[in-house]
């Protein structure tokens, strides 16, 4: 399976949102989108996903103009977690997950005991099958997040695009989600906003600013103190360890006033 882009442009309201974005996500690899809000990381995905159509330029999935390929075909192919992914309110969490299968269900392939078993384990894949049959609606937000993720698993497509995957979900089901997500044999695009996780999880990262991609590469060559501070306005210190892999360490955008430090120590 291949997803690239190619010379892509998007507007909306007059406003041209997405200039000229290239890049070809790699079979296997966890590509990250990082950027400032309003960046373009959603606007991108939209496109990737077969959602929008460009105004220039072309998204091929295997080959193919994404545009001309059926929506079952797409969604066999390549599964989308919006940021704010909404389902119906009167369907529990276990149909919620069974919405995965619709692209494989048809008058020749009713729903089968297979489909069940595929369901359960992205169920449990995401810490949830004791929560199957409460109502979505009584779903905390991360509980909810959870299984849209399994959602995505559970339609079996070999790409997974991931708009802030990690909303709503306290740190220890951040790290487990984004490990769960790196631990299948998929390749998967996701928008973060930290960029710890960038650094930890990601093979390659893109970063956006102003509808542009301004960089990508590895976590240790596109992470660096000049363009965090380019890009998002802040200074940092980036740790490298010796096994290539780095990380982050936010500092304050300006010194603490004496007179604060002097009344702290008052
Ligand atoms: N349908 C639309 N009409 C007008 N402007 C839009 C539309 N969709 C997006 N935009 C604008 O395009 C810009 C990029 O939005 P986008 O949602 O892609 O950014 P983002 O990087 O995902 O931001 P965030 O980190 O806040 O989620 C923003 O300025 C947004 O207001």
């Amino acid at each position: 399976m291949t997803l690239s882009a190619s010379g892509v442009s998007w507007s909306a309201g007059g406003v041209e949102i997405l200039k000229d974005v290239s890049l070809t996500v790699e079979t296997g690899e966890f590509l990250g989108i990082i950027g400032p809000n309003g960046s373009g990381k959603t606007s991108l995905m939209s496109l990737i996903s077969g959602i929008r159509k460009p105004k220039r330029g072309e998204v091929l999935l295997d080959g193919c103009p994404i545009g001309t390929l059926g929506r079952r075909t797409v969604a066999q192919r390549l599964a989308l977690v919006e940021q704010q992914a909404e389902t119906g309110e009167r369907i529990t969490a276990r149909q919620a997950v069974e919405l995965g299968r619709t692209p494989y269900l048809g008058p020749l392939s009713p729903w089968s005991p297979e489909d069940d078993a595929i369901v359960g384990a992205a169920l449990a894949n995401v810490d949830m099958a004791h929560l199957a049959d409460r109502l979505w609606h009584t779903l905390s937000g991360g509980e909810r997040q959870r299984l849209h993720i399994a959602r995505a698993l559970a339609q079996q497509s070999k790409i997974l695009l991931l708009d802030e995957p990690t909303n709503h979900l306290d740190i220890g089901h951040q790290i487990s989600l984004l490990d769960l997500v790196r631990r299948q044999d998929l390749t998967v695009v996701a928008a973060l906003h930290d960029l710890n996780h960038a650094a930890m999880f990601c093979d390659r990262i893109a970063v956006m600013q102003a509808g542009r991609l301004v960089a990508l590469g590895r976590p240790r060559e596109v992470l660096t103190v000049e363009r965090i501070r380019a890009v998002f306005g802040i200074e940092v210190e980036v740790e490298h360890e010796f096994d290539g892999s780095c990380s982050i360490r936010y500092r304050a955008r300006r010194p603490r006033p004496l007179a604060a430090i002097a009344a702290v120590g008052a």
